[in-house]
């Protein structure tokens, strides 16, 4: 074999053929200046963050306040997932569906061949390999992402469980998922870097068929830290399909009640819509334990028992910073205190890092995300809304000693929720598991800042899963419906539906949310002990006002009607909005949710008559 004109690419640590050859395939085709194979060291890690400093990238953070942390601020351009350019790319458009986007896989090999060819010329291409869950469970899977980013290889670091293990895991012929992403900035000969390069132009790229994932042109997040969304939502979600197992957008919370019971829930609220924060709950009443297993993907299958086991692919938590302070999620801030990397939060005077939220007021002298004095009285915030932190979830302090557990933990309830500022109840009971794909699959928000589309406009985002499903979404509905047969009704876990955004005719939040969201995860532990009330309404049983543990708050009759009471008129036209977002399913629908509606509709005009009838 001709020796290789690229520095690091040979000898790799590995003796699997098969990666060896997609290393050195990817290297001719990018031609990076030279490949460094990830062992995952804390050595390898300064080296990265030095060359990281040195090139403007990061900045240490003060030693003594934020030991081991850093500060980057993006391009102003990069700081989100860029649903619009995601693509899901099977053969046949059917199998994409309608909610994401497509391109014939031919034509896309052939534009990222395009993209792809000298993308990292002046560049090191870093080799990492990483496992998605606890190494030697089952349920874990193994991937490598090729990246020119330093910045994403330290990020996977303390994402994922990365470096020599994962390779060794892998053996000479283990199953891997190949990654490749570029910043899409190659470096011509003596040409100055910068702190952020990236491309205008943006494609992050989905072979379910071949478990492959291309991403260009973005260092942020979703887009470039390919073992998250990519692997363990869209890829992983197609393998789940075929093997029969659940790959969800979903936190994971182990709850302890006064007698020493333990539940563990877990729960998929859309992007920026309370899952870390509720994953590190603390609660607000007595005798009440929370611990955090995961706060944001979940990887599920029925055990030899018939329950179903979860598992946190994930190794660290990458959180939104703004609104995160000491009263509302103090376990977070505790998460972060070391080894942590921030991104495109505020800089302040005595270099530590600030966000919207933090603090009531902003300290004096702050550098805003886009590196200016901050102004207060512009109106604009010195962290940008989604700024995000990359911490190891070792460091939580509510961490469940059983996080790493490589059989998972049983699930006892499956939460549904979103911002919905009217409408929907603080919590409602589905009725059984068909009722609560129903209402996994009509989940509605109003948009946030984690993704490109309106903020406050409201979208279906069925399971919080909208722009992670890597099929169709009515197959998925199905798989979903095929994986309640799998197990005894009595082992399945029960579906809520919670909504903590209920806005009074003030504006504002009428429930306070955070550590209170305990009173109703107490509600949903009794209901599954068969100890707690609840009221039958049209759209599922919701709690009576004394079967609610309201000691302490201030809440009056009419916050508390808001909260509990389900208008069968604003119900009614809630259920007429459904169809047409079904029907874009087309034959994918399963015709039981099909039903599923047509039993609300039915529970809902029974209601209306009753109430007309009482009148
Ligand atoms: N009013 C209110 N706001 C909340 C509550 N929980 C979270 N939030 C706010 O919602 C925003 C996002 O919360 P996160 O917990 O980071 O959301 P997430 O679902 O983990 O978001 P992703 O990481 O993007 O998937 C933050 O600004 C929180 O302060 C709550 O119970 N009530
Ligand atoms: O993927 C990201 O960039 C951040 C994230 O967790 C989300 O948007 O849900
Ligand atoms: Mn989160």
């Amino acid at each position: 074999m001709a020796q290789s004109p690229i520095a690091g690419l040979h000898p790799a640590p590995t003796r699997h053929a098969e990666l060896v050859a997609w290393v050195e395939r990817i290297a001719s085709l990018t031609k990076p200046d030279r490949v460094h194979w990830c062992d995952g060291s804390e050595a390898e890690k300064a080296a990265i963050v030095a060359d990281l400093i040195d090139k403007g990238t990061l900045r240490a953070l003060d030693p003594v306040k934020r030991p081991g942390s850093y500060y980057a601020a993006s391009d102003p351009r990069d700081v989100a997932r860029v649903e619009s350019r995601t693509f899901i790319c099977p053969a046949d458009p059917k199998d994409a569906g309608p909610t994401n986007n497509w391109a014939e896989p031919t034509e896309m090999r052939a534009r990222l061949d395009g993209l792809f060819d000298g993308c990292m010329v002046g560049r090191t291409m870093y080799v990492v390999p990483f496992c998605m869950g606890p190494l030697g469970s089952e349920i874990s899977a193994l991937g490598v992402e090729i990246t020119d980013s330093g910045y994403v290889a330290v990020s996977m670091g303390i994402m994922t469980r990365m470096g020599k293990d994962a390779l060794d895991a892998l053996g000479e012929d283990g199953v891997f998922v190949p990654a490749v992403h570029t910043l899409g900035a190659p470096l011509a000969d003596g040409q100055a870097d910068v702190p952020w390069p990236c491309n205008e132009d943006k494609w992050i790229v989905h072979f379910p068929e071949t478990r492959e994932i291309w991403s260009y042109g973005s260092g942020y997040g979703g887009n470039a830290l390919l073992g998250k969304k990519c692997y363990a939502l869209r890829i992983a979600s197609v393998m789940a399909r075929d093997e029969g197992w659940l790959a969800e957008h979903m936190l994971i919370l182990k709850l302890t009640d006064p007698q020493d019971r333990v539940k563990y829930v877990a729960a998929a609220f859309p992007s920026a819509c309370g899952k870390t924060n509720l994953a590190m709950l603390q609660p607000s009443i007595p005798g009440w334990k929370a611990e955090t297993v995961g706060d944001d993907i979940a990887w599920m299958r029925f055990g030899d028992d018939g329950r179903l086991y979860a598992v946190n692919p994930e190794a660290g938590f990458f959180g939104v910073a703004p609104g995160t302070s000491r009263n509302t999620n103090k376990n977070a801030l505790e998460t972060l205190a070391t080894n942590t990397v921030f991104t495109n939060v505020a800089l302040t005077a005595d270099n530590d890092v600030w966000w919207e939220g933090l603090t009531k007021e902003a300290p004096e002298g702050l550098t805003n995300w886009k590196g200016q004095l901050h102004d207060p009285a512009s109106g604009e915030p010195a962290a940008h809304p989604n700024a995000r932190f990359a911490a190891p979830a070792a460091q939580c302090p509510t961490i469940a000693p059983e996080w790493e557990d490589p059989k998972g933990v049983p699930i006892d309830a499956i939460l549904f929720g979103g911002r919905r500022a009217s409408a929907v109840p603080l919590v409602t009971e589905a009725f059984d598991w068909e009722h609560g794909v129903f209402l996994g699959s009509t989940v509605a928000s109003e948009g946030t800042a984690a993704a490109e589309n309106k903020v406050g406009e409201l979208r279906r985002d069925p399971f919080a899963m909208l722009p992670f499903c890597g099929y169709n979404m009515g197959d998925y509905f199905a798989h979903w419906l095929a994986m309640g047969k799998k197990s005894d009704p009595a082992k399945l876990p029960r579906f809520y539906f919670v909504n903590w955004f209920r806005k009074g005719s003030d504006g504002k939040f009428v429930w306070p949310g955070f550590g209170d969201n305990a009173r109703v995860l107490k509600w949903i532990s009794e209901r599954l002990n068969g100890e707690a009330e609840a009221v039958r309404t049209p759209v599922g049983h919701v709690p009576t006002r004394e079967a609610l543990d309201l000691d302490g708050l201030d809440l009056s009759e009419a916050d508390l009607a808001t909260l509990l009471d389900v208008d069968v008129e604003v119900w009614t036209e809630e259920a007429s909005r459904i169809p047409a977002f079904f029907e874009t399913f087309g034959d994918r629908m399963p015709k039981t949710l099909w039903d599923q509606h047509k039993a609300l509709e039915q529970r809902l005009s029974s209601a209306r008559s009753a109430s007309m009838a009482a009148e």
